[in-house]
């Protein structure tokens, strides 16, 4: 919340306190932002195996946030979910599936780049 008392730059750093606080509640207690922190991982170890391009790098590191922003999301909604309706709820269970849709939606398009990266690689090895 805003405090009136603060100045322009006192309350961005405000701000991005709280923006750091939230990283690491998803990082130390989402499993899923866990599992897509593993996920990209594995990918910036392939991508310094393979020795990929600028370019490539570039597009990498775009699908790893696509995916974590989408997931950081789908954990906040899911947070205002059960926050506002803990118990089951037809329109709570839709709210939630929609959601997910998200970081589905963004693991299936990083899921495209991967094999644009890596599959020509891979071949030229067989
Ligand atoms: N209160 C509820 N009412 C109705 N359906 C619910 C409710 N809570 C969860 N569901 C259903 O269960 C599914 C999974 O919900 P949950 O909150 O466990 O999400 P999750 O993706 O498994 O969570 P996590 O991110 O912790 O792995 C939802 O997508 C929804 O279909």
């Amino acid at each position: 919340m805003k405090n009136p008392n603060d100045g322009f730059l006192r309350g961005r750093i405000r701000s991005l306190k709280f923006a750091f606080k939230g990283l690491w509640i998803l990082m130390s207690t989402e499993d899923s932002i866990k599992a897509q922190l593993f996920f990209a991982l594995i990918a910036t170890i392939l991508g310094f195996v393979f020795d990929i391009s600028e370019m490539e790098w570039a597009v990498q590191c775009l699908a790893i946030g696509l995916v974590l922003v989408a997931e950081a999301a789908n954990s906040a909604i899911e947070e205002v979910a059960d926050f506002i309706h803990p118990e089951f709820h037809i329109k709570i269970g839709l709210i939630k599936d929609i959601a997910a849709g998200a970081p589905t939606f963004a693991a299936l398009i990083s899921l495209i780049i991967a094999g644009i990266i890596y599959v020509p690689k891979i071949t030229l090895l067989l």
